[in-house]
């Protein structure tokens, strides 16, 4: 079928809106009619290069939410009408590090970035001038339509809003369990959050569910700072130099035990400044990304060593999609988990440029694409 999508053509030039065609479901695919999409800055990273993909042009998109229109031989999770959240690790269930608990390391997540399908190693969408569309992490949520493999959809219960279930694709699981899962904050504990945007809120509400004491929100941007306290942290400041000290006073010295950094661009000379404010045996997260073909981490050994820190790299939070997107949609039913508050503006399809200055500029913790009959 011919549609539209929002594709990279180069790296830092904007987002174009193209004709593209989608194959029709294979072996185990799906067919899905897109209701809303998230902005996340990971999108960011492949449009400036930093998250390098096989080729272009690229589709982008890695969360999104919508309505299952097809579904492809041997399919047996999935019926036409079914309501998804479209995951940008998929999940088997079935591969080594699925069986070991670590759905978010599932070996079809090794083909993410290569644009073909998992299914067959075959590209599903095209250009209309017939060459292969790359689509982020195997989804490629900026076109009204995809056809994805079934390890990439979640299914959820249809009373939840498309919008709020699309963030369920990365922005919410992601950083959620940052603090739940990799970070593994404990009631009590002190624990910073570095960048409070869309990762980070979600990282911020996952510290404060989990009964840390003091939530030190960390954020350059002023209204971000504010949003912060709305969603429960009890500090916020500008910088890591601006709270040092603060958090010393609050600590008796002592620090963060874990410190979660979800700034929108990580340059691996900044590790020390974050690992500075982990407290002894503390654990920092890095969540955010940055150039991740050029960034190197610096860390201060003694630091390491002598104070037994421990930094975490995390993707997905450590959480596990099939698992945790259906009980993180359960919190937001009962009103434990504040997702509407997080979305911040919509915007339709061609919008999508106007919605990533908003990121950029700070105006938003999640822009959301969603979809009406224009954008089809
Ligand atoms: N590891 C994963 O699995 C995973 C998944 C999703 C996103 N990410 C990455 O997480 C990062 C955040 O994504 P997002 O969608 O929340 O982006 P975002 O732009 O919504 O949020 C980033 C926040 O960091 C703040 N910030 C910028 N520089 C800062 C600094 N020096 N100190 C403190 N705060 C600073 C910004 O003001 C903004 O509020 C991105 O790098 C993204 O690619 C990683
Ligand atoms: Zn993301
Ligand atoms: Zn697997």
């Amino acid at each position: 079928m011919k549609t539209k999508g929002a594709l990279l053509r180069e790296n830092n030039k904007p987002w174009e809106i193209e004709e593209i065609e989608i194959g029709d479901p294979q072996r185990s695919e799906i067919k899905i009619r897109m209701e809303a999409a998230g902005m996340c800055h990971s999108d960011h990273h492949l449009m400036t290069g930093g998250i390098p993909m096989a080729g272009f042009p690229i589709l982008g998109g890695h969360e999104g939410a919508g309505v299952v229109e097809e579904v492809g031989e041997g399919v047996t999770d999935f019926e036409v009408g079914d309501h998804v959240v479209l995951s940008f690790i998929p999940s088997c269930g079935k591969c080594p590090s699925c069986k070991a608990g670590l759905a978010n390391l599932c070996d079809f997540g090794a083909m993410l970035l290569q644009g073909e399908a998992v299914s067959d190693n075959t590209f599903r969408i095209h250009t209309a001038s017939g060459e292969p569309v790359y689509p982020m992490t195997l989804l490629g949520t900026f076109s009204p339509y995809m056809v994805v493999h079934e390890a990439s959809a979640v299914k959820i219960d249809k009373d939840i809003p498309f919008e709020v279930a699309a963030l369920c694709g990365c922005g919410i699981p992601t950083g959620y369990g940052s603090s739940t899962r990799s970070g593994d904050v404990r009631p009590g504990e002190d624990v910073a959050i570095v960048g409070v945007g869309g990762v980070g809120t979600a990282a911020l509400q996952g510290a404060v569910i989990s009964g840390a004491r003091n939530v030190i929100a960390i954020d350059p941007v002023e209204w971000k700072r504010e949003q912060a306290m709305k969603f429960g942290a009890t500090h916020a400041f500008a910088s890591v130099e601006e709270a040092a000290m603060s958090i010393a006073e609050l600590t008796n010295g002592h620090m963060c035990h874990k410190v979660i950094v979800t700034v929108g661009e990580v340059h691996g000379k900044d590790v020390d400044t974050w690992m500075g404010i982990t407290a002894k045996a503390g654990t920092c997260v890095l969540t955010g990304m940055g150039n991740m073909m050029e960034s190197e981490v610096t860390l201060n050994l003694a630091m390491l060593t002598l104070l037994q820190k421990n930094l975490q790299g995390t993707i997905f939070g450590g959480a596990n999609p099939k698992l945790d997107i259906p009980q993180l949609l359960s919190m937001y039913r009962m009103g434990k988990l504040n997702i509407e508050d997080m979305i911040t503006r919509q915007y339709r399809l061609d919008q999508i440029n106007e919605g990533y200055q908003d990121m950029l500029d700070g105006r938003n913790i999640r822009g959301v694409i969603r979809y009406t009959d224009e954008d089809r």
